[in-house]
Order: C-alpha cells, then sequence, then structure tokens
C-alpha cells in the first residue's frame, strides 16, 4: 500500500486512469503492471515467472515491445530532432481523396494494399519480400494506397512509387506520429483496442496539424460506439480480425454497420475500411454492400508473386489506371 502523500496521489492517478480504461472496454494494458515478465530471485542465476506480467494476447506483448522500442527511438531521435527535420519532407498526400476517387473510377471500393513480409498470426508469408517491387506492382494493378512499417514507407516512397502511403505501426505515443511523417507517411493507424479517447482525440488532433489522416480502427461494438461519439473522426476501419485468438469473421464489416450507426457515419461523412480477411471478389462485394468505400488487404495479395494480378483477381476485373483509361477512350 502507498505510504507517503506522493505515493497516494500516485496511486489514485493510476486507479482514476484504470477506471476510465475499463469503461471504455480497452482490454490492451500499456504496459506490464508491474515491471518486467520475468524477475531475477534472489542471488542465484534464475528467474521466476511473474504471471501478472505475462502479456494476455499477442497484442499486448507487441504493444509492450513497442513501449520499450520508442523509448530507445527516442532516445536516440527526439522529438526536437524531428520537429526541425519536418520542413525537408515532401508534404502529405491526400489519402482519403485517393480512396474515393479510385472508387469514383472503378465503381469498387479503393484499395490500401499493404507490404508486409510476415504477421503475427501466420509468420512469414512472402519469403521472396522486396517493399519496393511489391509496391511498385500494387500501384500499376490500381491500389489507391499502399500501408508498410516506417522503414518499407521510406524506401517506397524513395522509390518514387506515387501512391498515398499509410503507416501501419502499433502507434502508443505522439512522437511517432512525427516519426512516421518524416518517413514519408501520409495516413496513420489508431488502434481503439490500444488507445483511450483521450489518446485518439489528442493524436488526430496532432496527425491533423502534421496534414496526415488518421484510420481510426475497431474491432467490436463498443470500439465502435466509442469512436462514433468522439469529434473529428474522418476514417474507421473496421478489423475482422479477433484480435485475441486471430480469428477472422468477414461477416463482423457487416455486423457494425448496422443499425443507427450508418446514419452517424453518413452524417459525420466518415469514410470506412473492411479490415482482414478479404481474398475474393464475393468478400469484396460484401463489404461493399455493407457499406464501405475502401478495402485494406494484406495477405491475400502479398503472397502472390505477381502483385498487379493479385489485385485483378482480389476484384474479379482488371482496376489498374492502365484499364480505366481504355474504358474511358472506347466508351
Ligand atoms: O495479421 C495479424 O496476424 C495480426 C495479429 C494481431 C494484430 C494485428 C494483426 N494484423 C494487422 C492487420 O490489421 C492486418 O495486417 C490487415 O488488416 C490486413 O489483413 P490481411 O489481409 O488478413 O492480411
Amino acid at each position: 500500500m502507498p505510504e507517503t502523500p506522493a505515493e497516494w496521489k500516485g496511486w489514485e492517478e493510476k486507479r482514476i486512469q484504470e477506471e476510465i480504461i475499463s469503461k471504455q472496454g480497452i482490454s490492451i494494458r500499456r504496459r506490464p503492471p508491474t515491471g518486467p515478465p520475468t524477475h531475477a530471485c534472489g542471488p542465484f542465476d534464475f528467474k521466476l515467472q511473474n504471471e501478472g506480467n505475462t502479456p494476455r494476447n499477442i497484442l499486448e506483448e507487441i504493444v509492450w515491445n513497442t513501449e520499450r522500442e520508442v523509448t530507445e527511438m527516442k532516445e536516440k531521435t527526439p522529438l526536437g530532432a524531428l520537429h526541425k527535420a519536418l520542413p525537408a519532407v515532401d508534404p502529405p498526400r491526400d489519402f482519403i481523396g485517393a480512396l474515393k476517387a479510385r472508387k469514383a473510377e472503378t465503381g469498387l471500393p479503393g484499395l490500401i494494399a499493404e507490404v508486409k513480409k510476415a504477421s503475427p498470426s501466420k509468420g512469414v508469408i512472402q519469403p521472396d519480400f522486396d517493399p519496393v517491387r511489391i509496391a511498385r506492382g500494387y500501384e500499376r494493378g490500381g491500389a489507391a494506397c499502399l500501408s508498410g512499417s516506417f522503414e518499407n514507407l521510406k524506401a517506397i516512397r524513395e522509390a518514387g512509387v506515387q501512391c498515398p502511403l499509410l503507416c501501419k505501426e502499433f502507434i502508443i505515443d505522439a512522437w511517432q506520429l512525427y516519426y512516421a511523417r518524416i518517413k514519408g507517411a501520409d495516413a496513420v493507424l489508431l488502434i481503439a483496442a490500444v488507445l483511450p479517447d483521450q489518446d485518439l482525440l489528442y493524436m488526430t488532433k496532432i496527425t491533423k496539424a502534421l496534414k496526415m489522416a488518421a484510420l481510426v480502427e475497431v474491432h467490436n461494438a463498443v470500439e465502435m460506439d466509442r469512436v462514433l461519439r468522439l469529434p473529428g473522426i474522418q476514417m474507421i476501419g473496421i478489423n475482422n480480425r479477433n484480435l485475441e485468438n486471430f480469428e477472422v469473421d468477414i461477416t463482423n464489416t457487416e455486423s457494425l454497420l448496422q443499425g443507427v450507426r450508418s446514419g452517424i457515419i453518413r452524417e459525420k461523412e466518415i469514410l470506412v475500411v473492411a479490415e482482414s480477411g478479404l481474398s475474393t471478389p464475393d468478400d469484396i462485394a460484401l463489404v461493399q454492400n455493407a457499406g464501405v468505400s475502401a478495402v485494406l488487404v494484406g495477405e491475400s495479395l502479398v503472397k502472390q508473386d505477381d502483385p498487379a494480378a493479385g489485385i485483378a483477381s482480389l476484384f474479379g476485373k482488371d482496376v489498374s489506371r492502365a484499364a480505366q483509361k481504355n474504358e474511358t477512350i472506347f466508351v
């Protein structure tokens, strides 16, 4: 129990924070509650598993690792250095505009194609991983936007790919928003299962100040309703993957868009993106009929040797810009 007034104050603040987090249905703890998952025991060289401090699921483990990584990255490149570097970076591209424009051109949801070698649930998906080759293929095949990690984004932008870029890192600290911009991001992913409302609001404001877009990701009805109550949200991603057990159910998109929610989304002019588990034209039709304007697709595309052909088979037709031009000429 706390003893000094300062300890009591810290204890009280932590309790209030925990109350807010549990009210908002946030299942992911930002850091181990009382220290690292294992601790040394006595003078001997062995460790005891500290059960309470073991991550409860893979997302929690990722968040705890990210917390350590970000602390180290901030030491190497403090916020002041990022501020100084900002003016030399190319201005952000219009991420939401690109998705809407592709949808208007093709009649199909705008595609955010994910550049990734591996995923937490499947491990390595594309052993012959060359981010620039894949990004060029996606652009040629008709993707509106691309997504990837800090390092992949930088390589893709420097190679001259024009599509707007989504930073698909696990964001837990506002510092990462500046870092993403420096690496060429035009949009960032904010996960409602990880970030309480206060953080979502603060981070969406910084994202806007940096002239980027925020894709706020939800997995369930509680998160969706929380995010719909927040002001200033322009884009919501509905993830069809259950974060606890990795099971994918693409009807999650449809379920979360039913009832009054679709009215609120229309009224607030929020662009909705369906995420995870999409691999066929039928899947695309299902989420499009549910009301989404864009899709985020990773595994089913990245595992193909020809990413452009992968996009055509995902949509059941050639949605490349070249095909679109020909259609316009011959109509
Ligand atoms: O993909 C995973 O295994 C995963 C596990 C835990 C947290 C997040 C995870 N993925 C992030 C994503 O959102 C997907 O990469 C994205 O929606 C694309 O999904 P897919 O088309 O199924 O690769």
